[in-house]
Protein backbone atom coordinates (compact mmCIF):
# COMPACT_ATOMS: atom_id res chain seq x y z
CA UNK A 1 0.00 0.00 0.00
CA UNK A 2 2.86 2.43 1.00
CA UNK A 3 6.44 2.06 0.03
CA UNK A 4 9.27 4.04 0.28
CA UNK A 5 12.35 3.61 -1.57
CA UNK A 6 15.93 4.87 -1.15
CA UNK A 7 14.80 7.95 0.60
CA UNK A 8 16.75 10.40 1.84
CA UNK A 9 16.70 14.40 3.49
CA UNK A 10 19.48 16.40 4.57
CA UNK A 11 19.41 19.20 6.91
CA UNK A 12 22.98 21.38 5.95
CA UNK A 13 25.59 18.91 6.75
CA UNK A 14 22.74 16.60 9.42
CA UNK A 15 21.68 13.63 7.12
CA UNK A 16 18.51 13.01 9.06
CA UNK A 17 17.22 10.60 6.83
CA UNK A 18 19.62 8.05 4.86
CA UNK A 19 18.32 6.01 2.23
CA UNK A 20 15.56 4.15 3.95
CA UNK A 21 13.48 1.70 1.84
CA UNK A 22 10.36 0.78 4.07
CA UNK A 23 6.95 -0.70 3.59
CA UNK A 24 3.34 -0.74 4.81
CA UNK A 25 0.70 -3.25 3.22
CA UNK A 26 -2.81 -3.35 3.51
CA UNK A 27 -4.24 -3.96 6.97
CA UNK A 28 -1.01 -3.85 8.62
CA UNK A 29 0.37 -2.16 11.57
CA UNK A 30 3.69 -1.38 11.18
CA UNK A 31 5.74 0.46 13.75
CA UNK A 32 9.00 2.54 13.25
CA UNK A 33 11.14 3.00 16.38
CA UNK A 34 14.60 4.83 17.29
CA UNK A 35 16.62 6.79 19.92
CA UNK A 36 16.16 10.64 19.83
CA UNK A 37 17.09 12.28 16.50
CA UNK A 38 17.16 8.45 14.64
CA UNK A 39 15.61 10.53 11.89
CA UNK A 40 11.87 9.10 12.20
CA UNK A 41 10.03 12.40 12.35
CA UNK A 42 12.14 13.12 9.40
CA UNK A 43 10.58 10.12 7.80
CA UNK A 44 6.91 10.99 8.30
CA UNK A 45 7.17 14.28 7.42
CA UNK A 46 8.58 13.48 4.25
CA UNK A 47 6.15 10.60 3.48
CA UNK A 48 3.09 12.99 4.54
CA UNK A 49 4.41 15.67 2.29
CA UNK A 50 5.37 17.96 4.59
CA UNK A 51 8.84 18.05 4.15
CA UNK A 52 10.30 17.15 0.33
CA UNK A 53 12.93 14.59 0.07
CA UNK A 54 16.43 14.97 -1.22
CA UNK A 55 16.40 11.82 -3.05
CA UNK A 56 14.45 8.49 -3.32
CA UNK A 57 10.46 7.71 -4.14
CA UNK A 58 7.52 7.55 -2.16
CA UNK A 59 4.21 5.59 -3.52
CA UNK A 60 0.69 5.24 -2.77
CA UNK A 61 -1.40 2.76 -3.79
CA UNK A 62 0.66 2.06 -6.80
CA UNK A 63 1.17 5.43 -7.58
CA UNK A 64 4.49 7.87 -7.13
CA UNK A 65 3.11 10.66 -4.81
CA UNK A 66 6.96 12.08 -4.60
CA UNK A 67 5.54 15.37 -6.27
CA UNK A 68 2.02 16.04 -4.62
CA UNK A 69 1.03 18.49 -2.38
CA UNK A 70 0.50 17.31 1.51
CA UNK A 71 -3.50 18.34 0.47
CA UNK A 72 -3.16 15.71 -2.16
CA UNK A 73 -2.02 12.97 -0.27
CA UNK A 74 -4.88 13.58 2.16
CA UNK A 75 -7.35 13.44 -0.32
CA UNK A 76 -5.79 9.90 -1.65
CA UNK A 77 -6.31 9.16 2.11
CA UNK A 78 -3.36 9.50 3.88
CA UNK A 79 -3.77 10.88 7.08
CA UNK A 80 -1.22 11.88 10.13
CA UNK A 81 -1.39 12.51 13.48
CA UNK A 82 1.18 15.11 14.85
CA UNK A 83 2.90 14.22 18.32
CA UNK A 84 1.41 17.38 19.87
CA UNK A 85 -2.62 17.47 18.71
CA UNK A 86 -3.11 20.21 16.81
CA UNK A 87 -6.78 21.50 17.31
CA UNK A 88 -8.68 23.81 18.86
CA UNK A 89 -8.57 24.07 22.36
CA UNK A 90 -11.41 26.92 22.92
CA UNK A 91 -13.69 25.00 20.54
CA UNK A 92 -16.27 21.93 22.14
CA UNK A 93 -14.98 18.07 20.99
CA UNK A 94 -18.23 18.38 18.82
CA UNK A 95 -17.32 21.93 16.45
CA UNK A 96 -13.63 20.03 16.89
CA UNK A 97 -14.39 17.17 14.86
CA UNK A 98 -17.38 19.11 12.66
CA UNK A 99 -16.02 20.09 9.28
CA UNK A 100 -17.73 23.22 7.46
CA UNK A 101 -17.00 23.84 3.54
CA UNK A 102 -14.93 26.54 2.45
CA UNK A 103 -16.97 29.24 1.44
CA UNK A 104 -16.06 29.65 -2.17
CA UNK A 105 -18.20 33.12 -3.54
CA UNK A 106 -20.98 31.43 -5.24
CA UNK A 107 -23.68 33.68 -6.43
CA UNK A 108 -26.78 33.37 -4.56
CA UNK A 109 -28.21 31.09 -6.93
CA UNK A 110 -25.76 27.94 -6.91
CA UNK A 111 -25.62 28.92 -3.19
CA UNK A 112 -29.01 27.90 -3.17
CA UNK A 113 -28.45 24.86 -4.51
CA UNK A 114 -25.48 24.19 -2.51
CA UNK A 115 -26.92 25.41 0.42
CA UNK A 116 -29.26 22.42 0.36
CA UNK A 117 -25.82 20.19 -0.30
CA UNK A 118 -24.18 21.46 2.41
CA UNK A 119 -26.79 21.30 5.18
CA UNK A 120 -27.02 17.31 4.11
CA UNK A 121 -23.38 16.92 4.26
CA UNK A 122 -23.32 19.03 7.61
CA UNK A 123 -26.14 16.25 8.86
CA UNK A 124 -24.23 13.21 7.80
CA UNK A 125 -20.89 14.90 9.17
CA UNK A 126 -22.79 15.75 12.63
CA UNK A 127 -23.81 11.99 12.56
CA UNK A 128 -20.51 10.37 12.03
CA UNK A 129 -19.21 13.20 14.64
CA UNK A 130 -21.21 11.26 17.24
CA UNK A 131 -20.84 8.16 16.17
CA UNK A 132 -16.97 8.55 16.48
CA UNK A 133 -17.28 10.11 20.04
CA UNK A 134 -19.54 7.00 21.28
CA UNK A 135 -16.69 4.75 19.70
CA UNK A 136 -14.06 6.35 21.58
CA UNK A 137 -15.59 6.90 24.86
CA UNK A 138 -15.83 10.83 24.08
CA UNK A 139 -19.82 11.55 23.70
CA UNK A 140 -19.99 12.41 27.20
CA UNK A 141 -17.76 15.09 26.53
CA UNK A 142 -18.79 16.26 23.37
CA UNK A 143 -19.66 20.09 24.55
CA UNK A 144 -16.52 20.33 26.55
CA UNK A 145 -14.04 22.39 25.18
CA UNK A 146 -10.78 20.77 23.85
CA UNK A 147 -8.42 22.08 25.78
CA UNK A 148 -10.19 20.72 29.10
CA UNK A 149 -9.53 17.05 27.87
CA UNK A 150 -6.62 15.21 29.67
CA UNK A 151 -3.84 14.36 26.97
CA UNK A 152 -4.84 10.38 26.21
CA UNK A 153 -8.37 12.31 25.57
CA UNK A 154 -6.45 14.81 23.74
CA UNK A 155 -5.35 11.89 21.19
CA UNK A 156 -8.08 10.41 20.71
CA UNK A 157 -9.67 13.52 19.49
CA UNK A 158 -6.68 13.62 17.12
CA UNK A 159 -7.33 10.47 16.07
CA UNK A 160 -11.35 10.89 15.10
CA UNK A 161 -10.19 14.22 13.86
CA UNK A 162 -8.81 12.28 11.44
CA UNK A 163 -10.94 9.80 10.90
CA UNK A 164 -13.55 12.27 9.79
CA UNK A 165 -11.37 12.48 6.95
CA UNK A 166 -12.06 8.59 5.92
CA UNK A 167 -8.00 7.65 6.02
CA UNK A 168 -6.54 4.64 3.93
CA UNK A 169 -3.62 4.52 6.36
CA UNK A 170 -2.78 6.79 9.01
CA UNK A 171 0.05 7.70 10.34
CA UNK A 172 -0.04 8.02 14.07
CA UNK A 173 3.20 10.30 15.81
CA UNK A 174 3.70 8.94 19.33
CA UNK A 175 0.20 8.33 20.13
CA UNK A 176 1.23 6.81 23.37
CA UNK A 177 3.44 9.84 25.13
CA UNK A 178 2.18 11.11 27.80
CA UNK A 179 -1.30 8.48 28.18
CA UNK A 180 -1.64 6.62 31.31
CA UNK A 181 -1.19 3.20 31.61
CA UNK A 182 -5.02 2.53 31.73
CA UNK A 183 -5.99 4.99 29.10
CA UNK A 184 -2.89 3.21 27.08
CA UNK A 185 -5.07 -0.01 27.21
CA UNK A 186 -8.04 1.77 26.12
CA UNK A 187 -5.64 3.14 23.02
CA UNK A 188 -4.75 -0.33 22.42
CA UNK A 189 -8.09 -1.22 21.87
CA UNK A 190 -9.27 1.22 19.57
CA UNK A 191 -5.94 0.84 17.22
CA UNK A 192 -6.86 -3.09 17.17
CA UNK A 193 -10.44 -2.45 16.58
CA UNK A 194 -9.62 0.36 13.35
CA UNK A 195 -7.29 -2.23 12.32
CA UNK A 196 -10.23 -4.78 11.93
CA UNK A 197 -12.45 -2.45 10.41
CA UNK A 198 -10.08 -2.20 7.61
CA UNK A 199 -7.74 0.88 8.89
CA UNK A 200 -3.80 0.74 7.94
CA UNK A 201 -1.03 2.12 10.40
CA UNK A 202 2.47 3.75 10.64
CA UNK A 203 3.22 4.23 14.30
CA UNK A 204 6.41 5.97 15.47
CA UNK A 205 6.37 5.71 19.41
CA UNK A 206 9.24 5.77 22.14
CA UNK A 207 7.07 3.25 24.18
CA UNK A 208 8.06 -0.30 23.30
CA UNK A 209 5.64 -1.97 25.22
CA UNK A 210 3.00 -0.48 23.30
CA UNK A 211 4.48 -0.73 19.58
CA UNK A 212 5.35 -4.63 20.63
CA UNK A 213 1.39 -5.24 21.22
CA UNK A 214 0.22 -3.40 18.05
CA UNK A 215 2.70 -3.98 15.40
CA UNK A 216 2.90 -6.83 13.02
CA UNK A 217 6.58 -5.70 12.03
CA UNK A 218 8.97 -3.07 13.03
CA UNK A 219 11.42 -0.75 11.90
CA UNK A 220 14.33 0.64 13.67
CA UNK A 221 16.51 3.63 12.43
CA UNK A 222 19.48 4.80 13.74
CA UNK A 223 21.30 8.15 12.75
CA UNK A 224 19.04 8.40 9.75
CA UNK A 225 19.32 4.46 8.50
CA UNK A 226 17.56 1.54 9.23
CA UNK A 227 19.66 -0.93 11.13
CA UNK A 228 16.87 -3.49 11.75
CA UNK A 229 13.38 -4.83 10.46
CA UNK A 230 10.99 -7.60 11.76
CA UNK A 231 8.42 -8.81 13.73
CA UNK A 232 8.39 -7.71 17.74
CA UNK A 233 9.86 -10.41 18.76
CA UNK A 234 12.71 -10.09 16.30
CA UNK A 235 12.79 -6.47 17.13
CA UNK A 236 12.71 -7.13 21.17
CA UNK A 237 15.80 -10.33 20.40
CA UNK A 238 18.23 -7.83 18.24
CA UNK A 239 20.80 -6.95 19.29
CA UNK A 240 21.68 -3.99 17.02
CA UNK A 241 18.67 -2.41 18.36
CA UNK A 242 19.22 -3.33 21.62
CA UNK A 243 22.37 -1.70 21.68
CA UNK A 244 21.40 1.80 20.03
CA UNK A 245 17.76 1.96 21.31
CA UNK A 246 18.00 0.71 24.76
CA UNK A 247 21.67 1.65 25.12
CA UNK A 248 22.39 -2.60 26.23
CA UNK A 249 25.46 -4.03 24.65
N1 LIG B 1 14.14 21.30 10.42
C1 LIG B 1 15.33 20.79 10.78
N2 LIG B 1 16.46 21.50 10.61
C2 LIG B 1 17.68 20.99 10.94
N3 LIG B 1 17.85 19.77 11.46
C3 LIG B 1 16.75 19.02 11.65
C4 LIG B 1 15.44 19.49 11.33
N4 LIG B 1 14.54 18.51 11.64
C5 LIG B 1 15.26 17.49 12.14
N5 LIG B 1 16.57 17.80 12.16
C6 LIG B 1 17.67 16.91 12.59
O1 LIG B 1 17.52 15.69 11.89
C7 LIG B 1 17.81 14.59 12.75
C8 LIG B 1 16.58 13.67 12.83
O2 LIG B 1 15.55 14.34 13.56
P1 LIG B 1 14.09 13.74 13.75
O3 LIG B 1 13.28 14.77 14.46
O4 LIG B 1 13.59 13.26 12.45
O5 LIG B 1 14.38 12.51 14.72
P2 LIG B 1 13.34 11.64 15.56
O6 LIG B 1 13.77 10.23 15.40
O7 LIG B 1 11.96 11.97 15.16
O8 LIG B 1 13.62 12.15 17.04
P3 LIG B 1 12.61 12.23 18.30
O9 LIG B 1 12.35 10.82 18.71
O10 LIG B 1 13.42 12.98 19.31
O11 LIG B 1 11.37 12.96 17.86
C9 LIG B 1 18.22 15.18 14.09
O12 LIG B 1 19.63 15.29 14.11
C10 LIG B 1 17.58 16.55 14.08
O13 LIG B 1 18.29 17.46 14.87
Amino acid sequence: MLQVKNLSKNFGGIQAVKNVNLEVNQGEIVGLIGPNGAGKTTLFNMISLFLTSNSGEISFLNEKIDHYTAEDVVSKGLLRTFQTPVGFPKLSLLENLMVVPPHDGDGIFQAFYKGKMIAKQEKENYEKVCTLLKQFNLYEKRNELAENLSAAELKLLELCRQLMANPKILLLDEPASGVNPLMLDKMVDHILRLRKEGMTFLVIDHNLGFIYRICDRIYCLANGELIASGSPEEISNNEQVKSVYLGVS
